[in-house]
């Protein structure tokens, strides 16, 4: 067992060679912010699935079963937070359910952050039968839950219309047993801004993200580790966490983009 104050988590994510998504998103920031991580890939994939081709494999259970195994076996598996997110197969996310109980047997205090990926603007990227396992499986196991409005529509089965529907989900997904929930982004705003949420029992803040004009792939996932890392930092103050996160986000979402008007720029002089 570990007796320094380092948190420690273990993220169980994609990997993708090229680009930033799943683990490639959330490993580095969360080392810079103090984080001792250890990963584990669910697939490795050449890119993230909006690419045209999708090449690579995907991470079988009996694998991912010796890679716990070989972690308790060397006793390196005291950890303080457990992170979850992209995952395609139903059967690898029940896997998941069993570790948390094997983790949680380590360390009582064990924070599990759920981020349920599945899909954005109306479309599923993982097949339909994932949908269940969260509903029914984990996310009555998360402390921390980060669905962009699409996933929390889902998950609930109810439409998020307005700041009145917005809240009718996150009173639902507290009912399933989720201590905080924060909806990533949701289309509450104007063409300008889009609305992210954060509730715990005691509070409920709403923040203002101004949007920029480029759909960006990996921010779900950099999402739930900066919160997870914020909360930590924050001594989970929850309207700090928010501020922080979509701050730290912001500032990466915005020289992306900067920099991407810039190769256009080069790209035009030619
Ligand atoms: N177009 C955008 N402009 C500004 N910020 C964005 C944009 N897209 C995403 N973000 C940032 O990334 C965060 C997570 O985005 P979200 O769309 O909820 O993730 P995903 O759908 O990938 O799970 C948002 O809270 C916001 O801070
Ligand atoms: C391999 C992989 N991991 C993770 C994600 C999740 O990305 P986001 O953070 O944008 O939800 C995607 C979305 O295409 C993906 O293809």
């Amino acid at each position: 067992m570990s007796t320094d104050s380092t948190p420690r988590v273990l993220s169980i994510q994609s990997h993708v060679v090229h680009g930033y998504v799943g683990n490639k998103s959330a490993v580095f920031p969360l080392q810079v912010l103090g984080f001792e991580v250890d990963a584990i890939n669910t697939v490795q994939f050449s890119t993230h699935t909006g690419y045209k081709h999708i090449k690579g494999t995907i991470l079988k259970n009996e694998e991912m079963a010796e890679l716990i195994e070989g972690l308790a076996l060397n006793e390196v598996d005291y950890y303080t937070h457990f992170l979850t997110g992209y995952s395609r197969s139903p059967d690898s996310l029940k896997q998941i359910a069993s570790i948390i109980t094997k983790l949680k047997q380590k360390n009582p205090n064990l924070i599990y952050v759920c981020d349920p990926v599945m899909g954005d603007n109306g479309k599923m990227y993982v097949p339909d039968e994932v949908l269940p396992v969260y509903r029914d499986i984990l996310v009555p196991l998360a402390d921390i839950l980060t669905p962009n409005q699409f996933e929390a529509e889902q998950i609930t089965g109810l439409t998020m219309n307005d700041l009145d529907g917005a809240l009718k989900i996150i009173d639902a997904l507290h009912n399933k047993g989720v201590k905080t929930v924060v909806l990533s982004s949701t289309d509450l705003g104007d063409e300008q801004n889009m609305i992210g949420i954060a509730s715990n029992k005691d509070s409920c803040y709403k923040i203002v993200i101004p949007k920029f004009g480029a759909t960006f792939t990996g921010t779900g996932d950099l999402f739930a580790a900066l919160f997870m890392a914020w909360s930590h930092k924050t001594n989970k103050n929850l309207k700090l966490t928010l501020e922080k996160t979509i701050a730290t986000l912001q500032y990466i979402v915005k020289d992306t983009f900067d920099k991407a008007r810039g190769l256009l720029f080069v790209w035009l002089l030619r």
